[in-house]
C-alpha cells in the first residue's frame, strides 16, 4: 500500500508513504538536500540519521550530532519559555509547525494544556485580528471569487494526493469576533493543529479560506491587507462560490470530510443543508458546539441528580451557535421522552432584540426555535420582546448559555436571580475568545455563593472561594469535532448525520461522568483531548454504520476504542529514503 503525501503539481511525486517488506512506513521522496529542510512533511532537522544525511544530499547541512525527537521537543520547549507575550508564542508555535507538523505536534503532546491556549483560543482570535501584519508564511489555500471557474486547477496543486479532513472558512463570523477577511485561514489552520494532537495525521489536512471579500471597511483599507478588497459577495454570487467550491472539492478528495468554520449565521445553516450529501460535512459552530453543549448540560445535570427534560434553559444569542445548542438541547429532552412541542417551550433563545417569540420578525432559521404566544401571556414584561433578565425570571430559568459574543452581558442582576431560582444553576458562558466571554468564572460563583457549575467556551483558571477550589471546565467543540472527522474517516461514512453529531455528545458526557463526576466538571482537562476524541469517534464510527452511511471496519471488535487509539497518527519521524 502506499500513500501519495505530497507531489509537484502533475509531475512526479515528491513525497510518498511507502511501507516496508516488515509493514513499517517510511517516507519516499525525490527531494533532496536543502530542499528536503523546507518541507514541513520531510524536513526532520538533525533527526536525520547519517545514513539518511549521506543517502539523501544532507552532509554538512546539519549539525554533527544525531538528535531524537524528544530532544528537538525539549530545545522547541526551551525557545517558546522565551517569549514574552501571547503572539509572540503563536507566532513562534506557527514558525515551528510550517517547518516541521513533527516536532510541532511532538511538541504538542508533550504540553497540551499549556500550549492550546496559543495555538487555540484565546491567542488564535490576537492572531486572526493581526493576521496581515504579522504572519509571512502562507498556508492552506485561498479561493477568491475571481477563481469560481478554476476551483479544480487550484485543487490539483494542492501538494497532497489523499486529504482527507478539509476545515473551510469564509471568515464572516470569526468567534465572537466578526468579519476578519482574509486573517480567517487562521481558524482553519487552528481547528487542523487540534485534529493532529487528536491523532490526524496533518499531511491528509488542508485549511481553505473561501475569500469572499470582507465588510470590514478597515481591513479593506489597510495598506497591508492581503485578501480580496471588496465588499462581501452575498446572496447567489456567494452562494455559487460555495457551490463551485464543494464540486470541486468532491471531485478531487471523494474521501475527505469538510468541516465548516465560522461562517454567519444564516449562510451557516443554509451551507449546512445544501451540502450536506454532496459530501460528509457538518458545521462546528451549529453542530460541534450542539453537541458540545448538550454534553455538558447532560455531565452537570448527572452530577446533580436531575434530568435535562427537567432544566429550563435560556439561550442569550442565535447565531450559528445558539441555535445549533438549542436543536441539539431539544433532540436531548426528547430522548429523554418530551415531544416537540415541550422540548421547545424548555429551551428559550433570544437575539439581539429580545426571546424569540413566534411571528415577530426574525430570520427563517430561527422561527422554530421561536416560543409560542400562549406560553409568555402571563409573564410580566416591559417591551414587545421579553430581554434577558425578563426571560430568565418568568421563564424561571436553571441554566444560562450564552454565544452572543457580548462580553460581560451575564451580569450581577441577571445571575443572581438566576441563582434565586434554583439550588445549582448551570451557566455555560461559550463565546471566545475570553475578551468576547458573557461572564468571568469568578464573578458567577461569587454571585451564587459557589453554588454554581460553570463552564466556559476559552480556557480560565481555576477558582479559589470561599476555602473550595473550583476548576472550571472548557465547553469548546474541540471536544467533539476531532472524534466526529476520526469515526467518519475510519468508518468511510459518506454523510454526517444528525444522529452521529448527537451520539458525539452522549460519548462525551459518558466519558465525563465515568471519569470526573465525583469533581462535579462539566467537561474533562483539555489535556485528554486525545482520548476523548477517540471515545466520540468509537461512538461516531458505530452510528454511521446504524445509519446506512459508513462501513463497521475490521478490526474495531472487540474494543473499537483501542482501535481508534491503534489507527491514529502519532508525531513521530518516519525513515526517508530517497525514491
Ligand atoms: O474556535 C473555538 O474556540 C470554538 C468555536 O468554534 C467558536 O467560538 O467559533
Ligand atoms: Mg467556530
Amino acid at each position: 500500500m502506499t500513500g501519495v503525501v505530497s507531489r509537484a503539481s502533475g509531475a512526479a511525486r515528491e513525497v510518498e508513504v511507502r511501507y516496508d517488506a516488515q509493514g513499517a512506513p517510511y517516507l519516499a521522496t525525490t527531494l533532496r538536500g536543502a530542499q528536503l529542510l523546507r518541507h514541513p512533511l520531510t524536513n526532520k532537522g538533525a533527526a536525520f540519521d547519517r545514513e539518511e544525511r549521506r543517502a539523501l544530499g544532507l552532509e554538512g547541512l546539519l549539525p554533527p550530532a544525531i538528535t531524537t525527537l524528544e530532544q528537538q521537543v525539549e530545545r522547541a520547549y526551551a525557545g517558546f519559555g522565551l517569549q514574552t507575550t501571547a503572539l509572540g508564542r503563536h507566532l513562534y508555535l506557527r514558525g515551528i509547525q510550517d517547518r516541521s507538523d513533527v516536532i510541532f505536534q511532538a511538541l504538542l503532546a508533550a504540553h497540551l494544556e499549556e500550549l492550546l491556549p496559543y495555538v487555540y483560543t484565546p491567542t488564535v482570535a490576537e492572531a486572526i485580528e493581526r493576521f496581515d501584519h504579522v504572519h509571512q508564511e502562507p498556508k492552506g489555500l485561498v479561493i477568491t471569487y475571481d477563481d469560481i471557474e478554476r476551483i479544480d486547477a487550484l485543487l490539483a496543486a494542492w501538494p497532497a494526493d489523499d486529504v482527507r479532513v478539509v476545515v473551510a472558512t469564509d471568515a464572516s463570523a470569526i468567534l465572537g469576533i466578526g468579519d476578519r477577511g482574509h486573517g480567517g485561514i487562521g481558524i482553519s489552520i487552528g481547528k487542523l493543529s487540534l485534529y493532529g494532537a487528536a491523532g490526524v495525521d496533518p499531511a491528509r489536512t488542508m485549511p481553505v479560506l473561501l475569500d469572499a471579500g470582507t465588510d470590514r471597511d478597515s481591513l479593506r483599507e489597510d495598506p497591508l491587507y492581503q485578501g480580496v478588497r471588496r465588499e462581501r459577495a452575498r446572496g447567489q454570487a456567494y452562494l455559487s462560490l460555495v457551490d463551485a467550491f464543494v464540486g470541486a472539492l468532491a471531485r478531487r478528495y471523494p474521501r475527505a470530510l469538510l468541516q465548516w468554520e465560522d461562517l454567519a449565521k444564516d449562510a451557516a445553516i443554509d451551507v449546512l443543508h445544501r451540502h450536506r450529501r454532496s459530501m460528509p460535512s457538518f458545521n462546528d459552530d451549529v453542530q460541534g458546539t450542539g453537541a458540545v453543549a448538550l454534553a455538558g448540560l447532560l455531565a452537570a445535570c448527572a452530577g446533580k441528580g436531575e434530568r435535562l427534560r427537567d432544566q429550563r434553559v435560556v439561550i442569550h444569542g442565535a447565531g450559528a451557535g445558539g441555535a445549533g445548542v438549542a436543536m441539539a438541547i431539544q433532540a436531548g429532552m426528547r430522548r429523554e421522552g418530551l415531544s416537540d412541542e415541550e422540548a421547545r417551550a424548555r429551551v428559550l433563545v433570544l437575539d439581539s432584540r429580545g426571546l424569540l417569540i413566534e411571528g415577530a420578525k426574525m430570520e427563517a432559521y430561527k422561527a422554530p426555535l421561536a416560543q409560542r404566544r400562549a406560553a409568555i401571556e402571563s409573564w410580566k414584561i416591559t417591551g414587545e420582546r421579553p430581554d434577558l433578565l425578563e426571560t430568565v425570571r418568568e421563564g424561571r430559568a436553571t441554566v444560562l448559555i450564552g454565544l452572543s459574543g457580548q462580553a460581560g452581558a451575564f451580569d450581577e442582576t441577571i445571575v443572581k436571580q438566576l441563582g434565586s431560582q434554583c439550588a445549582r444553576p448551570i451557566v455555560l458562558a461559550l463565546s471566545n475568545p475570553i475578551t468576547s466571554c458573557e461572564a468571568r468564572p469568578a464573578d458567577v460563583l461569587a454571585w451564587t455563593e459557589g453554588r454554581a457549575i460553570v463552564a466556559t467556551g476559552s480556557p480560565f483558571a481555576p477558582v479559589e472561594l470561599g476555602g473550595k477550589r473550583f476548576v472550571i471546565g472548557q465547553g469548546n467543540n474541540a471536544f467533539v469535532f476531532p472524534g466526529i472527522g476520526l469515526g467518519a474517516m475510519l468508518s468511510g461514512a459518506s454523510e454526517i448525520t444528525d444522529q452521529m453529531v448527537l451520539e458525539a455528545a452522549y460519548a462525551l458526557a459518558e466519558y465525563v461522568q465515568e471519569r470526573h463526576l465525583a469533581s462535579g466538571a462539566m467537561y474533562p482537562p483539555i489535556r485528554e483531548l486525545r482520548e476523548v476524541s477517540a471515545h466520540v469517534a468509537a461512538r461516531v464510527m458505530r452510528r454511521a454504520v446504524d445509519d446506512g452511511v459508513g462501513t463497521w471496519p475490521e478490526g474495531a471488535d472487540p474494543d473499537p476504542v483501542a482501535f481508534v487509539r491503534a489507527r491514529s497518527w502519532t508525531p513521530r519521524h518516519l525513515p526517508v529514503r530517497p525514491a
